[in-house]
């Protein structure tokens, strides 16, 4: 195992995604960032230093469970201080699974802002993945908007609310083609785009051999949008998800939500004299958006639009389709089990609120807003006044009708701080609603940070433990860190208190977040030994760290 150390500086650039130039976030002048590559059991360092003129960053490593360095996690007013302009934090963490990660900005809305890259960990030497491939292709997907990430933020945080609306591009490692289409020669209503081929926004096309077997690896950092890959003329067999491996299915097209990264393996056997098309469709919320589009290119063909029809994804709202695939997700044989029995089952109520006029998502009544101290140092130091110490409640009255809109829309803002103790196993029941109009419910991808969860199931309407409870899957459960609730359904999860730390646990959609989506695990902090002064000193704790007393 080595140490694989990374300079980084963060800044703003004026950058083309989808061919129309905007401020985007960087990292040494790149977007997307530099992929991170290292080796199971390797410790990767990056030295994080901030060139943002008048804003903090932190970057969370999305799916790296952080075991002995939670002050590593990445979460501003969580885990960390942000680090200032002209800051420089080191994050160090072992990356210990194998797998398809990813690494995003955790602060306000810095994510939708284009602060990501992969995170790619190959198993370690003399070890060998459960399944062969020739070669590989990496694609990390997100969303794009033209109006930058602050006009939305304002937006959100105003009274009435100004939505985000659907964003104008979908983008495959940060490139996506805004008002035309590299299938415009199939289609009337838009044109050919007109693309130099060192463009920032020309497509990463999909370079293959025929009649070999790679492995596509695919992450979701998107703000808002579900997505659906599709591959014309190839199925793809699935084989990994968060970084733990699955029983292999074969697949037509897969759903892929935010917070959610995938292996899929695809043989190149199909007539090779042509091209196939790779499109990403958005599912769940009314499109606006086209597909993203790129081209599976078959050697030596040259890398021109294939003449074939695109492939057709499932309707936008066809949750049959969508659910189906879920549930073909299951651990790969072998794979450790969850405990057969829970210590303590806390429900989730997501609902759309207002709170003094002001549109918010809450989690049983109570809307997330984070402290100015990091949670990581104030709990650990028992500072009574750096947050609401009112644990909120573990459940929401059955009375609860989640096929309308709320009775009483009225909800409270606090810290949402759960208290884990230690060895214990949790189950979440996460349960959807309707949102604040009539007939909405959404989809959420939720994210559990510092752990693996296993996905024992989902169901409809709302859960009931006489009836849901017995069927709940035991046997081979994924283990995941990111799931998503059906519209006016719900999901249980399970995980193992081994990990301690302070862990948020949050709806991926990064508005919804930024409404207040999300709760926190404070996991027997009282464990955690030698934080860093650099990860907490500001807020509360700024003294302790001046008189280096405690830490
Ligand atoms: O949080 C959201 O707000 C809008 C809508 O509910 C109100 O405009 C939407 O689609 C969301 O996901």
């Amino acid at each position: 195992a080595k140490a694989r150390h990374f300079h980084w500086e963060v800044g703003y650039l004026f950058w083309s995604p989808d061919c129309v130039e905007n401020p985007v976030m960087g990292i040494n002048g790149q977007y997307p960032g530099p992929t991170i590559r290292a080796k199971a059991g390797d410790t990767v360092v990056v030295h994080l230093h901030n060139k943002l003129h008048t804003e903090g960053v932190v970057i969370h490593w999305h799916g790296i469970r952080q075991f002995e360095t939670p002050w590593a996690d990445g979460t501003a007013s969580i885990s960390q201080c942000v680090i200032n302009p002209e800051e420089t934090f080191v994050y160090r963490f072992k990356v210990d699974k194998a797998g398809t990660y990813f690494y995003h900005g955790h602060y306000g809305m810095q994510r939708s802002a284009g602060l990501y890259g992969s995170l790619i960990v190959d198993v370690a030497d003399g070890e060998k993945e459960p399944f062969h491939y020739d070669g590989e292709l990496n694609l990390l997907l997100s969303d794009w908007w033209h109006q930058n990430v602050h006009e939305q933020e304002i937006g959100l945080s105003s009274n009435p609310m100004r939505w985000i609306g659907e964003p104008q591009s979908i983008l495959m490692n940060g490139k996506g083609q805004y008002n035309c289409s590299l299938a415009g020669h199939l289609s009337k209503k838009t044109s050919l785009c007109k693309l130099r081929a060192d463009a920032q926004c020309a497509p990463p096309i999909l370079h293959v051999l025929p009649n070999k077997t790679y492995r596509l690896r695919l992450a979701s950092t998107t703000s808002l949008a579900s997505l659906n890959l599709a591959i014309g003329h190839h199925k793809m067999v699935l084989v990994e998800a968060d970084g733990n491996y699955v029983q292999p299915v074969t697949l037509d097209d897969i759903d892929i939500y935010s917070g959610e990264s995938y292996s899929v393996l695809i043989t190149t056997n199909q007539n090779p004299s042509m091209n196939y098309w790779v499109s990403l469709g958005v599912r769940g919320r009314h499109p606006a958006t086209p597909p993203g589009l790129t081209i599976l290119n078959y050697h030596p063909n040259t890398a021109r639009p294939p003449s074939s029809p695109l492939p057709i994804h499932a309707a936008w709202d066809d949750y049959p389709h969508s659910k189906a695939i879920a549930n073909k997700i299951l651990a790969l044989q072998g794979s450790p089990k969850p405990p057969t029995r829970y210590d303590r089952r806390i429900y989730l109520l997501n609902t759309q609120n207002k709170i003094n006029g002001f549109t918010k998502w809450s989690i049983n009544n109570v809307s997330l807003a984070l402290p100015s101290t990091p949670y990581l140092g104030s709990i650990k130091f028992g500072l009574k006044g750096a947050f609401d110490h009112q644990s909120p409640p573990e459940n929401f009255s059955s009375e609860y009708d989640v096929m309308k809109p709320p009775s009483n829309p009225n909800s409270t803002v606090s810290s949402g701080v759960y208290k884990l103790e230690f060895g214990k196993t949790i189950d979440v029941i996460l349960q959807n609603a309707n949102a604040l109009n009539a007939n909405v419910s959404e989809i959420h991808p939720w994210h559990l940070h510092g752990h693996d969860f296993w996905v024992l199931g989902y169901g409809e309407g709302k859960f009931s433990e006489e009836k849901h409870s017995k069927n709940l899957n035991l046997k081979n459960p994924p283990l995941r860190n990111t799931v998503v609730i059906f519209p006016y359904g719900w999901t249980a999860i399970r995980f193992v208190t081994d990990n301690p730390g302070v862990w948020a646990f949050h709806c991926h959609i990064e508005p919804h977040l930024h409404m207040g989506m999300g709760v926190i695990f404070a996991e027997s902090v009282e464990r955690i030994k030698n934080i860093p002064q650099a990860a907490i000193g500001c807020g509360m704790t700024a003294k302790m760290v001046m008189n280096n007393s405690h830490t």
